[in-house]
């Protein structure tokens, strides 16, 4: 094994860009070894990390060496792979563009195809092109909604989804054999990279304008819904207003600040709808024009945050939970009414996601698959069921607000998303109600469902360790109660098995995983595990109960003792 200070010793005598050699020397002591001690890992979404020097930060070094192995990878199946060639696309971060380049360089130095946009894009339409070109891989350099230091790099397999990890240990493997990530090779001259623009961009449109439910609907109330949109500086910024004028919206105000591509992403804290501060200002918008609805698009356009006005003009900013309920509700009513309900319908969600949604689509007869956190297992459970012909997929949707509608693209599309939301609001404009209405009617109907996502930050190589024995403590423990409720059945993902009070013990069906999930008396429901994408553990709460002042009492009891497991 290399030490990190040997790895750190390699990248002082490379020939690095001016702005890493910089970077490497003005490095304090206390940094090295987390820049160095490892290649960057893959996590939920590809690689993700700080910018930075050294193997562990994304960097063009690192960018070049992963890609190279993606190369060697793709060289492996043969001609045709090479030919197919891959997709790539990238966001409106700092050095984004750069990253994107130094990937078509390398892969175009193996003589492999490369579709190229000439700007920034979203990642489900990057899952799109692959799908639609073709092509035999796809490459999005995107950090998602993390803090503007971090960027990162999505790879997709010929399905359209992110890879999973079998397929990403191929190319880690590759990727470990590589001995100087100083010399890949990079032909300046692109050989074999095409521009695609329009050519991905008018299918992609043309397929988002199906996601519309009720043409009708659209054209008697689409001018008379007032809503605002905000791209959060990223990619929404194009191809989200196009959507949603061709599908008939006409009377919406793009917050003006945020569609400045920005990689500093100067008017948040983070752009991230997870945190409800990131909707703030498109807020301040909204009032000033007493619109219906704010609806915000991640940078790269794949997860969507919307707050609804209430009778006495405040907003509500929706979870994605209760976002994805209301879509559930709408899609399965529609397909109800037309008579289009399959009888083997299926909803795919993770096991960190409200089972609100799962208990409307079962009132429809749609069953629900839970899979793992990571959009890439929701599609491969849509490939899993095109190729068992078993079940129709209607829904994908995760908790951190993903939700894909129709297949087209194989990982979440905030597009797609945008444009349905969009006609959920007129619809219930049209009945002179609103979507707090529409979700007091299914609280109702199956109960007040109410979740809660906590990350605590643990920073660092030393942070890997203290989250690792964090999890180690609460296996030990065996939870028997929490607060008044008994622990019906605890589900380790790490050992895919499910044990009950008396010791039973069943196999489940999801892969290996760093989880631990617990089912209470009541139906609620704690998770915890380590994020896959920033240095955090994250406790996920779900309770259901019969009134909204009886789940918000569950959530802050089971809350509080299980923070103070977690800090103790
Ligand atoms: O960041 P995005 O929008 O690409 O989203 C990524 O990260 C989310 C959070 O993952 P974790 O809890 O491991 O941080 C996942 O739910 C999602 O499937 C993945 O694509
Ligand atoms: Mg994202």
């Amino acid at each position: 094994m290399t030490t990190y200070k040997e790895t750190f010793e390699k990248w002082q005598k490379a020939d690095l860009p001016k702005d890493l050699a910089a970077e490497l020397a003005a490095l304090p002591e206390a940094g090295i070894e987390e820049a160095f001690y490892q290649d960057m890992a893959f996590g939920t979404a590809g690689m993700r990390g700080h910018m930075g020097v050294g193997p562990n930060q994304i960097n063009v070094v690192t960018v070049a060496k992963v890609t190279e192995a993606l190369a060697s990878y793709i060289d492996q199946n043969g001609q045709t792979a090479k030919e197919r060639g891959v997709v790539i696309a990238f966001d409106s971060r700092h050095h984004s563009e750069e990253f994107a380049t130094v990937a078509s360089r390398v892969l175009s130095a193996h003589g492999i195809k490369v579709y190229r946009f000439s700007s920034l894009r979203p990642t489900p339409e990057l899952s799109f092109g692959v799908r639609h070109l073709k092509a035999f891989a796809g490459i999005m350099i995107t950090a998602s909604h993390n803090p503007k230091e971090d960027n990162g790099y999505k790879v997709y397999g010929e399905d359209g989804g992110q890879m999973i990890p079998e397929a990403v240990q191929a190319v880690i493997d590759a990727r470990a054999a590589i001995d100087d990530p100083f010399t890949i090779e990079q032909d300046r001259s692109e050989a074999t990279v095409a521009i695609i623009d329009r050519l991905v961009d008018d299918p992609y449109l043309a397929e988002v304008k199906t996601i519309s439910v009720d043409q009708a609907l659209i054209q008697k109330e689409g001018a008379a819904l007032k809503f605002v949109y905000s791209p959060l500086h990223g990619t929404g910024q194009y191809i989200g207003e196009k959507a949603l004028q061709q599908a008939g919206f006409s009377n919406y105000t793009i917050v003006k600040e945020q569609a400045e591509l920005d990689g500093d992403f100067p008017t948040v804290k983070k752009p991230n709808p997870e945190d409800p501060a990131a909707l703030s200002l498109a807020i301040d918008y909204a009032k000033k024009e007493a619109a219906d609805l704010v609806v915000a698009t991640d940078p790269d356009a794949d997860r969507m945050g919307a707050a609804v006005r209430l009778a006495d003009g405040s907003y509500q900013v929706l979870s994605g939970n209760q976002i994805a309920a209301l879509m559930v509700n709408y899609l399965l009513t529609a397909k109800k009414k037309t008579q289009t309900l399959p009888e083997n319908g299926a909803i795919v969600t993770s096991i960190v996601s409200s089972r609100f949604a799962s208990e409307i689509a079962k009132s429809f007869g749609v069953s629900t698959f839970d899979v793992l956190t990571g959009f890439k297992y929701i599609a491969a459970m849509i490939d899993r069921f095109e190729a068992k012909k078993d079940y129709t997929y209607l829904f994908g949707f995760e908790e951190s607000f993903g939700y894909l509608i129709k297949p087209f693209a194989h990982d979440k599309d905030a597009i797609q998303a945008l444009v349905l939301f969009a006609e959920m609001a007129a619809y219930y404009k049209e009945q002179g109600r609103s979507f707090a209405d529409g979700l007091d009617d299914l609280y109702k109907q199956f109960g007040y469902f109410e979740e809660k996502t906590i990350a605590y930050e643990f920073p660092g190589v030393s942070g890997h360790q203290e989250m690792a024995d964090l999890m180690a403590k609460f296996r030990n423990e065996k939870l028997e109660k929490v607060a008044d409720q008994l622990v019906l059945a605890t589900q380790d993902f790490a050992s895919q098995t499910q044990r009950d009070r008396v010791g039973a013990v069943k196999k489940m069906p999801q892969p290996k995983a760093n989880v631990l999930k617990y089912w209470l008396a009541d139906g609620s429901w704690i998770a915890l595990r380590p994020s896959g994408t920033e240095p955090k553990l994250k406790l996920y709460l779900g309770v259901v109960a019969d009134s909204k002042e009886e789940a918000d009492r569950k959530l802050a009891s089971y809350e509080k003792e299980m923070a103070g497991k977690v800090q103790d």
